[in-house]
């Protein structure tokens, strides 16, 4: 069994939730949700904290709360905005293996129809295709793994992460 924690990151409406919990559930591991395990700690929904704060306090308040986050054995499925925090992704990276789910452009395009509603951290005005060249970068360095996502379902991507987690982990899998 693996002891790590299984860290998702990408670009928002890549997968990472959807496929979390098909991933915990087949490698008998706990699941987590950042939005969520955020939002349940500050008592309100992203969306609210983005409209009252502003998407720099946004960026802050969520970095810190991912720095209190102690999981283990657990497979962390993080929000697209997580790789901005420099402590967060050092903090997540330490006891976790940081998959990123790296899914074509003209998918995601027709996958975010609102991204107001859906509270991605996107400057006012900014396009997909400039977040998407923004971050891009941004997860391939933080990235152990890289799993591209085009073409599979959600089922088929949690088998490509647990194939590539066998090979990475080696003889530390049982
Ligand atoms: N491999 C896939 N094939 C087809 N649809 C998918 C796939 N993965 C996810 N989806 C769909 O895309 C949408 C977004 O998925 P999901 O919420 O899991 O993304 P996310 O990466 O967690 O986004 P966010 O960063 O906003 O939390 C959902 O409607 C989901 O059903
Ligand atoms: O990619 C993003 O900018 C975000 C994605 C969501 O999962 C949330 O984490 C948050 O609303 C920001
Ligand atoms: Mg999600």
């Amino acid at each position: 069994m693996i002891k790590k924690n299984v860290v998702l990151t990408g670009m928002p409406a890549t997968g990472k939730s959807t496929v979390g919990v098909i991933l915990a559930k087949r490698l008998g591991l706990a699941f987590t949700d950042s939005d969520v395990y955020i939002q349940t700690r500050e008592g309100r929904r992203l969306s609210e904290i983005i409209r009252d704060e502003g998407l720099e306090t946004f960026k802050k308040i969520e970095e810190k709360h991912l720095c209190e986050m102690e999981a283990r054995a657990t497979v962390i499925a993080t929000g697209g905005s997580v790789i901005y925090g420099r402590r967060a992704m050092d903090h997540l990276g330490k006891k976790g293996i940081i998959v990123y789910l790296n899914t074509p452009l003209s998918t995601l395009m027709a996958r975010l129809s609102d991204l107001e509603a859906r509270g991605v951290v996107i400057q006012p005005g900014m396009s997909v295709e400039s977040l998407y060249h923004e971050r891009h970068p941004l997860y391939m360095e933080r990235a152990h793994i890289v799993i591209p996502t085009e073409g599979l379902s959600p089922s088929m991507v949690a088998d490509a992460v647990h194939e590539a987690l066998i090979k990475t982990l080696g003889e530390t899998w049982r």
